[in-house]
């Protein structure tokens, strides 16, 4: 048993030995939402692809006002962040509170479909509203208040669900995994509300106005902007993280007292380090200085979460070999590392006068969302979709393991060529000749660029293709007659110590 774990620390550890019976689960309308992700996902990242393809060859732009960029981009952001990575969560999330909790949800199988179906609701009116042109102008906040209302009187439920199947739990212990996901539902709720204060202009129009003005608004959106970063795409998936990579590797989590200690210092410092998106603007220079430094101890928790994950595996490394699902969360520690080092480098303002609204930025983002989130997500579903549907094995993990290799050379095209165009867009930006004049007009940067946004395409395109042969390896697993693949029952409990 690794150091750091007794019987009393480690959740479930006596459950394989002595198994009990089990609560009737709820899962049907988990089967949905795992279908959902799977659809968004490919959905987003088509989506993706398109804005990519017409930031290299404009003309794509189609000349319509409903497949201009400025309309397509949100519905991308939106995509994969709320619907792909949000479905993501609820389906983890709701699987892993009734595992860990020997408790069938609360509100049984009626609410988590009112669940599903509001939320997927909320994603449709949300992106019709884009196409349309109603916004409310706020990044990853442009639903408008029509849309908000209902997200909230989901979101509560989602809070009610959680919160109560956490209530009727038969385990004494919390295991972290849900303090992750709590702490992402509460925190989003606060988030939401917070930034989306704002008063309709009519009871029948979309348009509304938000209530603070100028660098207060600005301040308001990125303390929602940075926190939907750490609590939707970091907190939550660090939930996804502590459950599913010690049943991927049936293993026990390395460090349970360090899971403790990165969870709160996670929560903690991320609420304060909003400010690094404003750096230079005229937010005060105090409140920069206080996010940059925020950001830079952010680095810690996150590296102590990263390595809290890796050395789960210790004694399970083989693995790596025969299970491409391990393969992919193993893979997305190593993008989480890479992000959450670039992002406190980003957030030193002088650094932030070169990387800021250049491509550097960009990268940065998708190293984050298309490595730590998109593979986590593929690395939980090889491992849960089969599960769900009553089987064990994977129609062809040969296929997977090509999905790993042809994505991974996507996310590295994609990263690679916009860290090159960004530092370049930033360094021909602030280049001066002799005569103090600067040296290339804006235009010329743009052109420059060119070869580097096709390079990124190529990227975009090889990760859809890998997403589409997941789709079609998932699809076949849950067709496999069971017989084939024996329907496994037990194994929800987390692996005992070895
Ligand atoms: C095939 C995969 C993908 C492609 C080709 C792609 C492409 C793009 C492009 C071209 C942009 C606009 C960049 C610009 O305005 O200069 C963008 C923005 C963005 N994408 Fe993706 N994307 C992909 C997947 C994802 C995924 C899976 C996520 C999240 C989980 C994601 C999150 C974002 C975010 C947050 C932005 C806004 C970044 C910012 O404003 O700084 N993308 N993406
Ligand atoms: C220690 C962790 C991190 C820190 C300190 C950090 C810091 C930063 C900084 C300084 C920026 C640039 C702000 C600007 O110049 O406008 C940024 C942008 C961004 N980061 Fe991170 N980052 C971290 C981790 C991550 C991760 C793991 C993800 C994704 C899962 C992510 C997603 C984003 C997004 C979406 C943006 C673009 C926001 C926009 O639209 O402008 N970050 N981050
Ligand atoms: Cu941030």
């Amino acid at each position: 048993m690794p150091e750091g774990l007794s019987t009393q620390t480690l959740p479930f550890a006596g459950i394989a030995a002595r198994p009990r019976p089990q609560p009737d689960y709820v899962e049907a309308p988990l089967r949905a939402f795992a279908i959902a992700t799977i659809f968004w996902g490919i959905a987003g990242f088509a989506v993706g692809v398109l804005i990519a393809a017409q930031l290299a060859y404009p003309a794509l732009n189609f000349g319509l006002e409903f497949t201009s960029f400025g309309r397509v981009r949100p519905l991308h952001t939106s995509a994969v962040i709320f619907a792909f990575g949000g479905n993501a969560l609820f389906l983890t999330s709701l699987y892993v509170v009734q595992r860990t909790c020997r408790a069938r949800l609360f509100g049984g199988e009626e609410t988590a479909w009112f669940l599903f179906w509001g939320y997927q609701f909320f994603i449709v009116i949300a992106a019709v509203g884009y196409l349309l042109g109603i916004t409310q102008g706020k990044e990853y906040a442009e639903p408008e208040w029509y849309a908000d209302l209902w997200l909230t009187v989901l979101w509560v439920s989602y809070l009610v669900v959680f919160g109560g199947t956490l209530l009727r739990r038969e385990e004494p212990h919390i295991y972290v995994a849900n303090w992750f996901f709590l702490a992402f539902i509460i925190t989003v709720a606060v988030l939401h509300l917070g930034n989306n204060i704002s008063i309709p202009v009519s009871l029948f129009g979309a348009k509304s106005y938000g209530a603070a003005a100028g660098v207060q608004d600005a301040m308001i959106q990125w303390w929602y902007g940075h926190n939907a970063v750490g609590f939707f795409l970091t907190a939550g998936f660090l939930g996804m993280m502590y459950y599913f990579i010690p049943k991927q590797a049936d293993r026990p989590v390395y460090s349970y007292r360090l899971s403790i200690v990165h969870f709160w210092a996670l929560t903690f410092l991320y609420i304060w380090a909003g400010p690094h998106h404003l750096h230079h603007t005229a937010l005060p220079d105090w409140a920069q200085t206080l996010g940059m430094v925020f950001s830079i101890m952010l680095w810690m928790p996150s590296w102590g979460g990263m390595i809290n994950g890796l050395m789960t595996l210790s004694g399970a490394w083989d693995k790596l070999r025969t299970d491409p699902g391990l393969r992919f969360s193993v893979a997305s520690l190593g993008f989480y590392g890479i992000a959450t080092f670039e992002g406190p480098v980003m957030s030193i303002r002088a650094v932030n006068s070169l990387s800021h609204y250049t491509d550097w930025t960009i990268g940065h983002v998708h190293s984050g969302a298309l490595g730590w989130n998109g593979f986590i997500t593929f690395g939980v579903l090889y491992w849960l979709v089969p599960r769900l549907w009553g089987r064990t094995q994977l129609w062809s993990p040969r296929l997977a393991s090509w999905h790993f290799w042809i994505a991974t050379l996507g996310i590295l095209l994609y990263i690679t060529s916009m860290w090159v165009s960004g530092i370049m867009q930033g360094l021909m930006w602030r280049a001066y000749d002799h005569l103090g004049f600067l040296q290339y007009a804006f235009v010329e940067t743009v052109a420059a660029l060119h070869p580097y946004y096709v390079i990124r395409a190529l990227g975009g395109v090889l990760y859809l293709t890998g997403a589409l042969l997941m789709a079609y390896n998932l699809w076949r697993s849950v067709r496999m007659p069971v017989a084939e693949a024996k329907a496994d029952r037990t194994v929800d409990a987390l692996p005992a110590a070895a």
